[in-house]
């Protein structure tokens, strides 16, 4: 199989990571969580769980040229003040990574300065060439602060295509999550942590995040009718405009309410068919990330699903961190996929139409 050294050490770069992400989420303290230039949170555990997935893809692919696209940079860890923080950082990686047993094991225990460089490994540009790790280390940090959905999202890109993709969702359950399913009374569903993981003409498999047990391949839902789907979108109003979903929903005679989770593990939960529809529609002027997208899209793509910008076209992830896209970013099954672009054309019309009355 194609990418098959890559797959392996991206599954284990981002089950580690989760396991440390895991650990913080457990003991969340208030001195874990800053604050970005941009307003938005960012915890330890983002640090940490960059750190971890650069220095593991680094020790396991040591023979290649390394280029990742990352989320986070050390720049506030430098600041007056952030030792302490940069201690306990460097403290939770080091106990991560002697837990793994590596392909090269870790032979001494890093030291802050170490971390710092890890962490600011990610500062990469991406583009059309050669290849590029992608990865958001904590996706959905909002979340992973409620204590409720986030995933560690790492891709490839190879001359600017997603060649492979891996979603680590620690809290998603092994059963479905559509409002419906008949797996809710089943003893499985108290069960949380998925992987799912996708290679390029290989389709999309998902396995419990925390044992050995083999994956099983999954599939888009095969839902027709639009009046039987349920569709995802963020639980946060500020990331997507709830009030346009509603408005496509609507025309598209969808019933169920909509099902708000944070973070790409909602491309997870679409890749194996527990709700049909992802609609992504940021307020004007924000510009989407790479990372927030790159796992999330191969993993439904490979598993039959189209993701387009809501003017039907193919994201485009060769144009370095961020995504020019046509409005929002709108994900259904082949079937659905045509009634959903004519829904979509027809709700921003009428909304542009009343904006400019
Ligand atoms: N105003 C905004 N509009 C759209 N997306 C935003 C946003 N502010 C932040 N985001 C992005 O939304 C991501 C979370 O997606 P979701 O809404 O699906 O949970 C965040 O990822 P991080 O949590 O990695 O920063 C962030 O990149
Ligand atoms: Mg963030
Ligand atoms: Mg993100
Ligand atoms: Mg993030």
């Amino acid at each position: 199989m194609a990418y098959e050294k890559e797959l392996d050490a991206a599954k284990k770069a981002a089950s580690l990571a989760a396991r440390l992400c895991q650990k913080v989420q457990k003991e969340l303290l208030q001195s874990d969580v800053q604050s970005k230039s941009d307003k938005s949170p960012v915890t330890v555990a983002d640090y940490g769980s960059q750190a971890v997935v650069s220095l593991l893809l680094q020790r396991e692919l040591s023979s290649e040229p390394f280029s990742l696209v990352a989320e986070e940079d050390s720049a506030d860890l430098r600041k007056d003040g952030s030792h302490e923080i940069l201690e306990r950082i460097t403290k939770l990686v080091n106990d991560t990574l002697a837990t793994e047993n590596l392909h090269k094991p870790v032979d001494s225990t890093l030291s802050t300065d170490d971390l710092l460089k890890a962490i600011d490994c990610g500062t990469s540009e991406g583009g059309p060439n050669g290849r590029h790790w992608v990865l958001d280390p904590i996706d959905g940090t909002k979340g992973f602060l409620r204590g409720d959905q986030y995933a560690v999202a790492l891709g490839l890109l190879e001359e600017g295509k997603v060649v492979l993709g891996v979603l680590a969702c620690p809290n998603l359950p092994l059963a479905s999550i559509a409002g419906d399913s008949k797996d809710k009374n089943s003893s499985s569903s108290d069960e949380k942590g998925c992987l799912f993981f996708a290679t390029i003409g290989s389709g999309t498999y998902m396995q419990p995040l925390d044992s050995k047990s083999d994956p099983v391949k999954v599939h888009v839902s095969s839902v027709e009718n639009p009046e039987e789907a349920s569709f995802f979108e963020s639980f946060e109003g500020a990331h997507s405009l709830h009030d346009l979903s509603s408005s496509i929903a609507n025309k598209l005679g969808v019933k169920a309410p909509p099902v708000r989770i944070d973070s790409q593990a909602k491309y997870g939960a679409l890749s194996r068919g527990d709700g049909a529809i992802y609609l992504r529609f940021p307020h004007k002027g924000y510009r989407e990330k790479i990372w927030d997208h790159v796992a999330g899209a191969i993993v439904v793509t490979e598993a039959g699903g189209i993701v387009t910008d809501a003017g039907g076209k193919a994201l485009d992830f060769s144009k370095g961190k961020y995504l020019d896209l046509d409005t929002g970013i709108i994900v259904a099954n082949e079937k659905i996929m045509p009634l959903l672009l004519k829904a979509v054309r027809e709700s921003i019309a009428e909304q542009e139409k009343a904006s400019s009355l």
